[in-house]
């Protein structure tokens, strides 16, 4: 296995057309289906980077800007953004596809993080992520900061422990 991979290594595209029964009561995708198919999508990406099975550890921000009607194209875009040591950060991007105005409409963000495992289960290491494009090297950059946010909301970090987190509050000399 490679030590380190680039980010477009993992990049996993699921393409969907939202059907009566993923709908809610306004016609539109139902969250829950949507968060489905984005943990489904960000695994793919997260197996891709280590080779290995993977499990979800945390969900750790999603965001719903704009409805996804029925009968819409979804197109769910997920990457590893970094490596850690036996967890990765991955993102994932929803857009509502138009192909007749040929229009895309970013819909949906979701930040997730997972674990590589070994037959037992047990968290095991993984390559490097090498980000190359100007977004990836932004998403790289920041992830550091939102481990510890995420380590800190799950009870695994006390919040003065943070490094990265913690310069965000620190008044600048
Ligand atoms: C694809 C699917 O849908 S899988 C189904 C849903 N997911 C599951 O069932 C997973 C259940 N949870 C587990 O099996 C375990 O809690 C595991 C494997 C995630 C973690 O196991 P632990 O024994 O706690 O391992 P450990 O404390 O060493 O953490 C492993 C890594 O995960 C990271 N981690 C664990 N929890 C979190 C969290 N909430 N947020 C961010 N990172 C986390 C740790 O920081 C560590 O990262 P690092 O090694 O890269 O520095």
């Amino acid at each position: 296995m490679a030590k380190v991979k680039k980010a477009s290594e993992s990049l996993t595209i699921m393409t969907n057309i939202v059907l009566p029964n993923e709908t809610n009561s306004l016609r539109n995708l139902f969250g829950g289906e949507l968060l489905a198919k984005m943990d489904r999508c960000a695994s793919i990406s997260a197996a891709r980077h280590c080779e290995r099975r993977v499990v979800t550890a945390s969900v750790n921000h999603v965001s719903f800007n704009h409805p996804i009607p029925e009968g819409g194209i979804v197109i769910l875009e997920s990457k590893v953004s970094r490596a850690f040591s036996t967890s990765m950060e991955v993102y994932v991007d929803v857009w509502l596809d138009d192909p007749i105005n040929q229009k895309k409409i970013h819909t949906n963000e979701g930040i997730y993080t997972f674990v590589a495992v070994d037959e037992f289960n047990r968290p095991i290491p993984i390559p490097e992520m090498l980000p190359e494009t100007d977004e990836e090297k932004a998403r790289f950059a920041a992830a550091f900061r939102r481990k510890e946010l995420s380590l800190i909301l799950s009870g695994r970090m006390k919040p003065l422990e943070s490094v990265e987190l913690k310069k965000l509050f620190q008044e600048p000399n």
